[in-house]
This record gives C-alpha cells, sequence and structure tokens, in this order.
C-alpha cells in the first residue's frame, strides 16, 4: 500500500460503488475531530482536542496555513517520488506520528495499537515518556517498522540513561527530547473538568517499568512502585516534569545518545542556533499543537527564519496544524525535511481502533501524493519556496478559519 498511494481513492470509489463499505472514518479532515467527539468519553476528548488558554495559538497555527497559498505547474510529471532522507536513512514518505501521551484515552490498545498501524503503512511511531505501555512492548508491536523515541527529560541523570539504553536496546532510533512542556500550561478544559490522566494513574506504567526508577522509590519509601501506585506514579511525574535543565545540560544526553538527537519545541532562532551550538542533529520546530503557550505564533510562521539560520546544518523537522496533503507541501517548501502529524492520527484511533488510524495515515499520504502530482511537483527536493506564496488577507483572518 505505501508504494500506492495514487490508486488509493480509486479503491475507496470502487468499495463504495461495487461493494457497499463506505469509508469509517471521515476522509474529510473538518469533520474528524467531530466524528471522533461523538465517540469518545467527554473528558478523554477534551483533554486531545484542547489547547492552551483561549486557543488562540490553534488558531494561529491553522491560520499560517491558510496565508501561505500553491502555485501549480501543468504538463511537468506524470509520477511523484515522496521518499526522504532523515539523518542518512530512507523513509518512504515525510511523515512520522507525532509522539503523543496517554493514548489509552483514545482506545484500550494503547501505544502498542498504535505503533503497529504505523508499522503496517510505513510510517515512524514516536514513543512518548508519557506512555502506558513500556518500550519493550511497543518495540514487539512495531517490529521492523521505524521507531523514535521522545523523551521527557528527568531530573534525575542515573533514571534519564536508564530511559536511552532502553530506548537503545529497544530498536528507537532517534531521540527527540520535548522542551516545551516541562511545566503544563493553563489548560481550561481540562481545569473545568478537573480532568488530568497522569493523576488517574493513566500514562505513568512506563514509568513504574523502569528498573532505575523502581529501585530508587523502593529505597526511599521501603514498597515497591507496583505496591503504592498512587504515590510511585506521583514520583514519577515529579521526575520528568517541572525540570530546570539548561542548555549546558544538552551536552549530557549529546555524550550519552550515539542516534540522532533532536530537539522538539523550537520556536526562537536563538533556540534554533543553540540546538546547533550544542551538538544536535535535528529540530522539531513545533508549538506542541497550540496546547502550551497560549498566544504564541503560529509554528509555520517562525519555519523559514530557522531555516534560514540553520537549516544547511541542522535536519529541521515541523508540526502544529498539519491536516492536508497540501500542508506537508507548504511546510516543506517552507524548509522543513518531514512533518508529524498528531491529533487527526488519534482520532482516527479512537473511532475505529488500529484501522482507523490506518485510515487517517492512508487518506493524509493519499491526498500528499495527489496534490503533488497536481500541483505538478515531482520530488521533495522539488519543494521549494518557488511553490507557494504568501497571501495578506484584509478583514476578519479568523473567518478563514
Ligand atoms: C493528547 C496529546 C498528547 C501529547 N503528548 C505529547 C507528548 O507526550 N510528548 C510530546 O513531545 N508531545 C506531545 N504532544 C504534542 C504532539 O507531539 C504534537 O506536537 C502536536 O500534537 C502537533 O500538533 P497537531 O495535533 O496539530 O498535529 C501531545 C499532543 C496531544 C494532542
Ligand atoms: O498533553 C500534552 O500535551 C502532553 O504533552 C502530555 C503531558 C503529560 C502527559 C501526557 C501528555
Amino acid at each position: 500500500m505505501s508504494d500506492n498511494y495514487g490508486q488509493y481513492q480509486q479503491t475507496i470509489y470502487a468499495n463504495s460503488m461495487y461493494g457497499s463499505s463506505r469509508p469509517v472514518v471521515t476522509t474529510d479532515p473538518r469533520k474528524l475531530e467531530e466524528q471522533a467527539r461523538q465517540m469518545m468519553d467527554a473528558r478523554a476528548f477534551n483533554y486531545i482536542a484542547g489547547g492552551a488558554g483561549e486557543k488562540s495559538t490553534m488558531d494561529s497555527n491553522r491560520l499560517a496555513f491558510r496565508q501561505w497559498k500553491l502555485i501549480p505547474k501543468m504538463l511537468r510529471i506524470s509520477e511523484v517520488d515522496t521518499s526522504v532522507e532523515l539523518f542518512g536513512q530512507k523513509y518512504p514518505h515525510p511523515l512520522l506520528m507525532a509522539p503523543i501521551g496517554v493514548q489509552s484515552l483514545a482506545h484500550a490498545d494503547k501505544e502498542t495499537g498504535l505503533a503497529e498501524a504505523c508499522s503496517e503503512v510505513d510510517v515512524p511511531y514516536i514513543l512518548s515518556t508519557a506512555s502506558g505501555s513500556s518500550f519493550e512492548s511497543v518495540a514487539t508491536s512495531s517490529g521492523s517498522g521505524k521507531r523514535w523515541y521522545q523523551l521527557y527529560w528527568p531530573r534525575d541523570n542515573d533514571i534519564t540513561l536508564s530511559l536511552l539504553k532502553r530506548a537503545k536496546e529497544n530498536g528507537f532510533e532517534a531521540l527527540v527530547v520535548t522542551l516545551d512542556t516541562w511545566s503544563l500550561a493553563w489548560r481550561p478544559a481540562d481545569l473545568d473538568n478537573g480532568y488530568l490522566p497522569f493523576l488517574a494513574g493513566v500514562g505513568t506504567e512506563f514509568g513504574l517499568t523502569d528498573p532505575v526508577f523502581r529501585a530508587k522509590f523502593e529505597k526511599e519509601t521501603g514498597t515497591k512502585a507496583e505496591e503504592n501506585i498512587a504515590e510511585s506514579s506521583r514520583e514519577w511525574v515529579q521526575s520528568i516534569f517541572g525540570t530546570n535543565h539548561t542548555w549546558e545540560d544538552v551536552a549530557f544526553l549529546r555524550k550519552n545518545w550515539d542516534g540522532p538527537l533532536i530537539l522538539k519545541g523550537i520556536q526562537h532562532v536563538e533556540d534554533a542556533r543553540n540546538a546547533l551550538k550544542y551538538g544536535c542533529d535535528g529540530i522539531v520546530v513545533s508549538n506542541h499543537g497550540g496546547r502550551q503557550l497560549d498566544g504564541a505564533i503560529g509554528s509555520l510562521e517562525v519555519l523559514p527564519e530557522i531555516v534560514d539560520a540553520v537549516g544547511k546544518d541542522l535536519t529541521v523537522l515541523f508540526d502544529s496544524g498539519i491536516r492536508t496533503g497540501s500542508d506537508i507541501i507548504k511546510a516543506l517548501a517552507l524548509g522543513a525535511k518531514a512533518v508529524f502529524v498528531g491529533r487527526p492520527a488519534i482520532y482516527g484511533y479512537a473511532i475505529n481502533g488500529k484501522e482507523g488510524a490506518k485510515a487517517v495515515f492512508q487518506g493524509l499520504l493519499a491526498d500528499f501524493h495527489l496534490s503533488m502530482l497536481i500541483a505538478g511537483i515531482a520530488s521533495i527536493g522539488e519543494c521549494r519556496r518557488d511553490a507557494i506564496r504568501r497571501i495578506q488577507y484584509g478583514g476578519d483572518l479568523k473567518a478563514l478559519l
């Protein structure tokens, strides 16, 4: 399937017209969230769909995409090559699953189910530290699929080293260190619902399976982590959030991780330069899907200046607001080498489990493939700034959403 996205829409039409099966998961990116909402527990849905403050940064993410327009070219190509090289490895398309914690909120198969879905559609899976499945089980379900690991960076270096060791041993090839969520933002929907998954013991099993954390906990309290889940979960959360690392500490990660080291949550050119200075291989230009700093600039807005500053030396990746094939082209044209998609995949997973998540990836990849064809862009290398133009709209920008 992965290399046959040109045919994917034909399959959908044929299944509907000659068979009787319509797509279970809507193919319309604007209807996906609502379809998921109808099927989900309200608090879990609000946690996933929610953002910080007034959600103004979520709006800014989408508005930024709306203000860039593609300029198609005709009579040029008949096929596209969507493959891309990242950190010396070839990937079939420039799309990865964003690291998302607490996937049990979407489906009972948790991270292992989504990792399996990703592997089946050749989308690399990035495992979050805020997971309810261990490295070991995700590695098994991901199988020969590509997988990276996202670190919420513990205060304690011994725990960090243990996580890095387990990531390496289990075939997680690249390390994504998320910097923008060291403290959780003001999230009104969850505050009003009185709902934080971690406090309900969701998404902490990952830490509770860590041998170094377990030994420390046992020494401090005289009880095993699993004998006192409430206390050990609280301890784990405190050990990975509210941390006070500095740029100098990045040297510790560099010294102890020999694969690609990528910092996630970069929005400022100065930070992009720091990532280079402290020996990283890549960055993810991201504002956490508008879940952290409300009022922050749209992630796509800062992409060009960051690419101009460090794009020759660092692999610049992008997320926050990717919803369509054209969005992927726009981010690549502005210099990203690949993008992550977050909420849409989780909505598909909530609607129809593994098959639902696969349908979202397949739809997005088919849309990307078709949009490349119709735009006359033959390869990722041809996604350049001359393929797009910024439009200055007057009036009420919100009308564009
Ligand atoms: C429910 C939820 C949980 C998330 N958990 C994490 C996480 O554990 N680690 C992380 O680096 N980013 C996390 N993110 C942020 C995503 O990796 C990504 O930056 C964001 O979802 C991209 O925006 P999009 O949802 O608009 O595609 C989370 C996002 C959501 C929606
Ligand atoms: O909700 C998030 O955005 C996030 O990054 C997170 C943080 C802690 C637990 C689960 C997800």
